[in-house]
């Protein structure tokens, strides 16, 4: 839709920046492009009121520019309230580099989105996301000191992928002892979608403890590969929501939880590592709680990664990962049983809390 010439009469009823629903009051968006590497890239900053905003790069092959300015705000305002929920001195922030990293992604985009990074003296800081490895910001860090996620070998924390299973498994467990009263999850039916980074890492964890996986992706190869590594099953139906289960773990892409899938799940727990797995967080989060599904917020649960890079700029070790991540398990109770309180979403009760620490920073300042 934006690369169609717009007429001009009409440009006032798009409000392409904005008005979009998504902008949700950004400080501040940042187009990239270079023509020589073909880096076309957003960077958005959602709210620096904790800290500087710290967020990863995706890079993936939108539909169009729409989907992927929407993909960038939805996911910097899910960074500022992951941060502020698991207490880190950080703001929300996110990138995305338009294109296929299989294809695309060179040393040289990769250094000249580093240089636009950093252009902005610390404000956003990266990191990686979907598309992205830990080499990929081992080169960003030749350009710019605003990136996180390096090699240990050059004085980072690493690849973030595992703590974020690791978390990921803490709030899924919290969600089983919500659930069905123990947070054991030895035998339950765990459906993971996306197996990537972060989704393998939880299907280790998962059948570690004797859970039955099933494993879903795109790539036929991933599939074979994790199958064969864990005692897992490869998933060979074309509708998983409406297989029966007792946990979803949505582990690719965002908005999986919408109108069409919400009628169609047989799952008592939703918890994964993807951020923004609700299409519309009201309307869904709603529908969730009627269906008796519970849902374990994402940007409470997927903070381990951000847990792992704030490490490298806070100095602290491996043991207070762990520590810190480990905590997930109780956050994630406390946010479900005042939930039940409160009569609201998990999801509200979860954004009320980190809404309240940016609020009170807010007055101190
Ligand atoms: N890496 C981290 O530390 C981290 C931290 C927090 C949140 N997340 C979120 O977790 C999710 C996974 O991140 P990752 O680092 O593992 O990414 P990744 O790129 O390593 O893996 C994503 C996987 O999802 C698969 N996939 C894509 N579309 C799919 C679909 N429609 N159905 C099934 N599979 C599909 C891909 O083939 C790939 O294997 C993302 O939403 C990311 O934003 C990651």
């Amino acid at each position: 839709m934006v690369t169609e010439v717009v007429n001009k009469n009409e440009l006032h009823k798009l409000d392409p920046v904005f008005g979009q629903n998504s902008f949700d009051n950004h400080e501040q968006i940042v187009f990239c492009n270079d023509k020589d590497t073909g880096l076309k890239a957003i960077i958005g900053i959602h709210n620096t009121v904790l800290g500087p905003a710290l967020g990863g790069t995706r890079m993936w092959q939108y539909k169009n520019e729409w989907d992927a300015l929407n993909d960038v705000l939805r996911l910097s305002r899910g960074m500022t309230f992951k941060s502020a929920i698991t207490g880190l001195n950080l703001g929300g922030g996110k990138a995305v580099i338009l294109g296929d990293a299989k294809t695309q992604k060179t040393p040289e985009l990769m250094l000249r989105f580093g240089e636009f990074v950093h252009s902005l003296n610390g404000k956003y800081i990266t990191a990686e996301d979907v598309g992205m490895e830990t080499s990929d910001m081992d080169l960003v860090r030749t350009v710019t000191p605003y990136v996180t996620g390096i090699s240990e070998s050059i004085g980072g924390a690493g690849n973030p992928s595992p703590i974020t299973a690791y978390g990921v498994f803490m709030g899924m467990k919290a969600a089983a002892k919500y659930t069905f009263g123990s947070s054991d999850l030895e035998n339950k039916v765990v459906y993971v979608q996306g197996i990537g980074n972060v989704g393998e890492a939880l299907v280790e964890n998962l059948s570690n403890e004797g859970a039955k996986v099933y494993i879903a992706d795109i790539n036929q190869e991933r599939l074979e590969e994790v199958r064969d590594k864990y005692s897992v099953e490869i998933y060979g139906g074309n509708n998983l929501y409406a297989e029966d289960m007792d946990i979803y773990a949505p582990c690719a892409l965002g908005a999986t939880v919408n109108d069409s899938t919400i009628h169609q799940l047989k799952a008592k727990v939703i918890a994964g590592a993807a951020n923004n797995q609700l299409a519309d967080e009201l309307k869904h989060g709603l529908m969730l709680r009627e269906k008796g599904i519970v849902y374990a917020p994402d940007f409470l649960i997927n903070a381990g990664g951000i847990i792992n890079v704030y490490a490298e700029l806070e100095n602290y070790g491996k043991q207070e990962i762990i520590r810190k991540t480990e905590n997930i398990f109780n956050t994630t109770l406390e946010i479900l049983n005042n939930a039940e309180t409160n009569g609201i979403t998990t999801h509200q009760a979860a954004f009320d809390v980190a809404q309240a620490r940016i609020d009170s920073r807010k007055k101190e300042k």
